[in-house]
């Protein structure tokens, strides 16, 4: 039979079936993915194959089916493991505020060079709008700026006072979107509001713990009536990149990867060489400072593991 993953804590995976039955499986037998290292074998998103346990209401997963895309963040430990936060993405959200707390704008940049690395679409939400100053609204304007002339969209909403959630929830029916941001910046509030009945749904996750299982760090899946599903990824931080090389980061910025081809080195770094294209569009402002100043310090930030 075959399933969806929709939880899943390390040991345990939910596995909703076609029909909308959810059932506990383990895993048997080796799942790995080919040149990465991983801490869990499978994870949110997965579409796997399973048969039940004889005399049993659980299942055993027995196969993975090829993946689409998948995200994954570095290990807390020094292992270089990395850990797989969900598979089959069809978008990526990012919640953003700009005061209370603060996104930074290179912590953004991250987000959407990790998305460009997976190539999944990202989306920039900008929430707590009830809050904005004047002078907040035009930093927000600024920032909108920036990023939807690199093709990100971008949304300004409320998440408690209802403004503008709607134009979320018109880009999510039959879409698989992941939605992560800093903690504090109303991702739980917004992910209540799209689904109102998820109240029901926090009871099973407490069920869930009685089993003694651990969610805290592991994303969560939940359908959406419309069509479609979320992802919660709550205590993600940071995603992580691995593997990518340094030559290739430029690439993952849309700006820089226009103008690189016009560097006078196929090599060029884009730091300080002679007839740089990307450093020639920094200074006429075509390419906006701040995202120069996240490419080199993710460069640099690479530098330090080679
Ligand atoms: N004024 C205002 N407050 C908001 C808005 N969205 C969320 N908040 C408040 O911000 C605080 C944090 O919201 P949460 O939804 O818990 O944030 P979170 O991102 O899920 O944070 P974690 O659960 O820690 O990951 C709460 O007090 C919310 O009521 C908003 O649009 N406007
Ligand atoms: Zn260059």
């Amino acid at each position: 039979m075959q399933g969806l993953i929709t939880k899943s804590t390390g040991s345990w995976y939910q596995v909703q079936t076609p029909e909308g039955h959810k059932l506990d499986c383990r895993i048997k037998g080796k799942f790995r993915i080919k040149g990465i290292t991983t801490t869990n074998p499978l994870a949110v998103g997965d579409v796997v194959d399973f048969e039940m346990e004889p005399e049993q209401q659980t299942g055993v997963i027995t196969k993975l089916h090829e993946r689409k895309n998948y995200i994954i963040r570095k290990s807390i430990n020094l292992s270089r493991q990395a850990q797989i936060i969900a598979a089959n993405l069809d978008q990526a959200f990012l919640v953003v505020t700009l005061a209370s707390p603060r996104t930074s704008l290179g912590f953004i940049d991250r987000f959407l060079v990790t998305a460009e690395a997976y190539h999944i679409p990202a989306r920039l939400i900008f929430n707590k709008l009830d809050l904005f100053s004047d002078e907040g609204l035009e930093i927000l304007a600024d920032y909108r700026a920036i990023y939807e002339n690199l093709g990100y969209p971008c949304y300004q909403i409320s998440a408690t006072k209802n403004i503008n959630v709607n134009q979320v929830i018109e880009v999510l029916q039959d879409k698989t979107s992941l939605f992560s941001g800093h903690s504090g910046v109303g991702k739980s509030s917004l992910i209540n509001n799209i689904l109102p009945e998820l109240s029901l749904r926090t009871t099973e996750v407490s069920e869930w713990h009685d089993k003694g299982m651990h969610t805290t760090t592991f994303a969560e899946m939940y359908e959406l009536p419309f069509g479609g599903f979320i992802i919660d990824t709550p205590g993600i931080r940071e995603f992580g990149i691995v593997d990518i090389e340094q030559q290739e980061l430029g690439r993952l910025f849309p700006e820089i990867r226009t103008h690189m081809e016009n560097c006078r080195f196929k090599n060029c770094r884009h730091i300080n060489e002679p007839g740089c294209a990307v450093l020639a569009a920094v200074e006429t402002g075509e390419i906006e400072p701040s995202r120069y100043d996240s490419y080199l310090s993710m460069y640099h930030g690479n530098d330090t593991r080679a």
